[in-house]
């Protein structure tokens, strides 16, 4: 991994308290061979595995899964990891309901707390659609991940007698990517789940020590010095349309780490270059309020090759025989020293290749970053009070309109 600045910020300080991070990515070789083993079985028996859960529930597993799978459907392609319970629409559960329909389905249930409202109400018509479909039988195709001892999803998979993984007590949701909550629904898919644990080993190896100018350190101090600049919003890059997810993951991971008690930069994201032809406009010349983080991946599979034309009638053939990531590349560097030019500062994150390593290595990197960029703005990164508030808020409202519907 090689990070670079366009417009070097001086460290002065290092973090002299990184809190140990080991826990987030060490998980035993049972709980290994039991996630490869399940995951084998859904591949075996199913076409579509439906994953019940919401923020740091989900947003994981959906970022890995999308960075490292194909964009179009193949037909090959085994099993569909799809969502339910990330949002309250009726339209999108009924037409859910209606899309599994002729298709084998296993679920995997993904909640800390086992008590949020999203995934809970999902699960309830989920629960009723797989005993209707599958009988006795569903129990075996309904899977729950959760807390060990506390929840009302514990109670349920207790009761019901439904197979369990758990999310270990000390890991907060947004920091669970490398607990079974992420990596069961990875495994589904094919991805080598040992190598993206494997990146984030070594990531937790390079960016350990106490005193270390570390790239987690340099981004996180970065960031830092940027706010205290003025600039109140990060914006975070990338070239390769499919991580378009992986930016949504780390807009929760930022946004509920850093975002209180009145401070903290606000995490946005963009995909280009699809979105410099939207809002690159205002990057360019709006408000300087932003700085913005590239990511760009090195090497991608399945690249093509520009052809020639023997007539250029669209006078392109001084790109012809070369690569379309190489065009890519190069847009990266233009969009860095236009940006920059413009009055953006650009924080630039190179990795190697697209794969499960990197892309491990690339997560926990910024899940240490996040750590330490929440202890320079002396607030707790691993609780998100606002989030309360909002849940307590529309119980509060739904209790009260139950009671009047009954009077
Ligand atoms: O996994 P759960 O307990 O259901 O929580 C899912 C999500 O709920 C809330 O929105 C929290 O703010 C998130 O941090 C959490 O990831």
């Amino acid at each position: 991994m090689m990070l670079t600045f366009n417009s070097p910020i001086q460290i002065i300080n290092s973090c002299n308290q990184i809190p140990d991070m080991s826990h987030y990515h060490e998980i035993s070789f049972n709980e290994l061979l039991k996630i490869n083993l399940v995951a084998e079985e859904i591949k075996n028996n199913a076409q579509i595995l439906l994953v019940i859960g919401v923020g740091g529930s989900f947003l994981g597993s959906r970022a890995v899964i999308d960075a490292l799978s194909p964009y179009f459907d193949q037909s090959d392609l085994g099993v569909k990891v799809i969502y339910a319970g990330q949002n309250m629409s009726g339209a999108y559960l009924n037409q859910l309901l209606a899309y599994l329909h002729n298709k084998e389905v296993y679920v995997n249930v993904i909640s800390k707390s086992g008590s949020t409202m999203e995934p809970a109400l999902a699960f309830r018509l989920i629960k009723k659609y797989m005993e209707k479909r599958y009988g006795a039988f569903s129990k075996n195709r309904i899977i729950i991940t959760t807390d060990a001892t506390n929840g009302i999803l514990k109670q349920v998979a207790d009761i019901e007698g439904y197979r369990q993984f758990v999310i270990p007590s000390n890991i907060g949701g947004r920091y669970s990517v490398f607990t079974p909550a992420g990596l069961l629904p990875i495994a589904v898919t094919g991805v080598d789940i040992e190598e993206f644990l494997n990146g984030a080993k070594q990531a937790d190896t390079d960016t350990n020590g106490d005193t270390s100018n570390h790239a987690a350190q340099q981004y996180a101090f970065t960031r830092y010095e940027l706010y205290k600049q003025g600039y109140s919003v990060e914006l975070l890059a990338s070239f390769e349309p499919r991580l378009s997810n992986l930016h949504e993951w780390w807009k929760q991971l930022f946004g509920e780490s850093e975002g209180k008690e009145y401070k903290g930069l606000y995490p946005s994201t963009v995909n280009y270059s699809t979105d410099l032809h939207a809002i690159g406009q205002f990057i360019q010349e709006g408000s300087r309020i932003m700085f913005e983080t590239l990511i760009h991946f090195e090497e991608v599979e399945a690249d093509m090759e520009i052809p020639f034309t023997i007539d250029d009638i669209d006078g392109l053939n001084y790109l012809g025989g070369r690569s379309m990531n190489s065009i890519n590349a190069i847009s990266k560097d233009g969009v860095a020293l236009a940006h920059e030019e413009g009055g953006v500062p650009v924080v630039k994150i190179v990795m190697p290749k697209l794969d499960a390593y990197h892309v491990g290595y690339l997560m926990f990197f910024f899940m240490k970053a996040c750590v330490i960029s929440a202890s320079l703005l002396e607030v707790n990164p691993f609780d998100q009070p606002g989030v309360e508030a909002y849940k307590r808020k529309m119980v509060e409202l739904l209790k009260n309109e139950a009671v009047l519907v009954k009077e």
